[in-house]
């Protein structure tokens, strides 16, 4: 396991009540220490004991050496400097798996191209796992589940054979690029249930925010290929419920901050732990202006990032419509903007018709 933060000594704690022997890689040598000798990593899970089958070092060769599957959870901004150590050390032909869920602010690349690119792997030995997974409860081994997910179903499988115990249930699937999206899209949202949280707004608001940006989630995810059930699924709409619900959620954390009026910049200063959402936004913006997908939610979260919206304006996008009403699904409003336009060239028929081609409402 290469990471020993809050997921990354989790997961492990997951492998080994599974019955795997699991060597972490923590970056700090105290932290491999603390948890080789004392089988607790105190600066992230409090009070958790560590199963004896997992053990530290922060002697990466050692950690990787004999791995027969290699798991990554280190913050998607820094995976890409890690890489160039990782590669000569890879083991060949095991299994990589990624636990993150952010995309490379400098490229948009999900964290499973990251790992191909970054280690030359093909994309069958890459496996992604993803639901809702907040940390503590899990090291706490209240039950949930998780979706491993990759273009390689034997990948999928051998990896969720291992990734499983009394508490933790893995599925498979092979839509990577949705399972993968969902974990990076959902951590948006989260931000803004926070928001709205930290303004003091009730539950209406949130459940509004929460449906439409399953919407925007889907709506993005499936314009770069994924498939739509996947994001009604545990990488989804799943994850979105536990993350949006949980004071747990780092995500949600800094939302409530902004929302309670803190900066930008001071909320960065307060997080101790990694909140993914925070710089992905502008790459999923990007990518999402690329395909012409529209994303009110994450534009609005954006905007109280920069300070140019008040906490309290978040959600005038459901408030406020100078539209024409449409359906609440993207495809439902196509089909009603579609409707409109129809309507709209049959009235300039007959305007064209009754007027001898002279328009009577405009110089168009
Ligand atoms: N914590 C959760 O509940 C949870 C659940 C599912 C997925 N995740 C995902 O797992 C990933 C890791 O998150 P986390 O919660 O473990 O974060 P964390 O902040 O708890 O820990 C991050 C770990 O990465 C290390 N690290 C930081 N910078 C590094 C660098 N430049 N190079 C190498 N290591 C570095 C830290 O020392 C620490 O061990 C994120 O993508 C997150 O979205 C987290
Ligand atoms: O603490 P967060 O906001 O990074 O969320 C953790 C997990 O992704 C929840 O599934």
């Amino acid at each position: 396991m290469v990471g020993a933060g809050s997921w990354g000594t989790t997961f492990a704690k997951v492998l080994a009540d599974g019955g795997a022997e699991v060597t972490l890689w923590a970056r700090r040598p105290e932290v491999a220490h603390e948890i080789r000798e004392a089988h607790r990593n105190s600066d992230y899970l409090p009070g958790v004991n560590l199963p004896p089958l997992v053990t530290a070092t922060s002697d990466l060769g050692a950690a990787l050496a004999d791995a027969e599957q290699v798991f990554v959870s280190i913050p998607s901004q820094s995976l890409r400097e890690n890489l160039e150590a990782m590669r000569p050390l890879l083991p060949s032909a095991v299994p990589v798996v990624s636990l993150m869920k952010g995309v490379e602010k400098s490229t948009g690349l999900r964290m499973s191209e990251v790992l191909e690119i970054g280690l030359g792997l093909d994309a069958d030995r890459v496996a992604v796992a993803s639901g809702p997974n907040l940390a503590l409860e899990i090291a706490k081994e209240q039950p949930t589940a998780a979706v491993v997910s990759s273009s390689s179903l034997e990948t999928a499988e051998a990896v969720a054979m291992v990734a499983r115990n009394r508490y933790f249930r893995s599925f498979v699937n092979t839509d990577v690029i949705g399972t993968e999206f969902g974990g990076v899209l959902k951590n948006l949202v989260a931000v803004a249930i926070g928001i709205v949280d930290g303004v003091g707004y009730g539950e209406n608001t949130k459940a509004s925010i929460i449906t439409r940006g399953l919407v925007e989630m889907t709506d993005f995810a499936v314009a770069y290929g994924a498939h739509p059930e996947t994001l009604s699924g545990l990488a989804g709409l799943g994850d979105l419920i536990a993350t949006c619900g949980s004071p747990l959620s780092r995500n949600n954390t800094a939302g409530r901050l902004l929302g309670q009026g803190y900066g930008y910049a001071d909320v960065v200063a307060q997080m101790h732990q990694t909140a993914e959402g925070l710089a992905s936004l502008a790459p999923v913006l990007a990518l999402a202006a690329e395909k012409n997908v529209d994303m009110p939610i994450c534009r609005q979260v954006e905007q109280v990032l920069a300070g140019t919206l008040d906490p309290k304006d978040i959600a005038p996008h459901l408030t406020t419509d100078d539209s024409e009403p449409v359906g609440e699904r993207t495809t439902d409003a196509r089909q009603t903007q579609g409707r409109s336009r129809l309507r709209r060239t049959i009235e300039r028929a007959l305007d064209q018709l009754r007027h001898g081609g002279r328009s009577a409402g405009g110089d168009r």
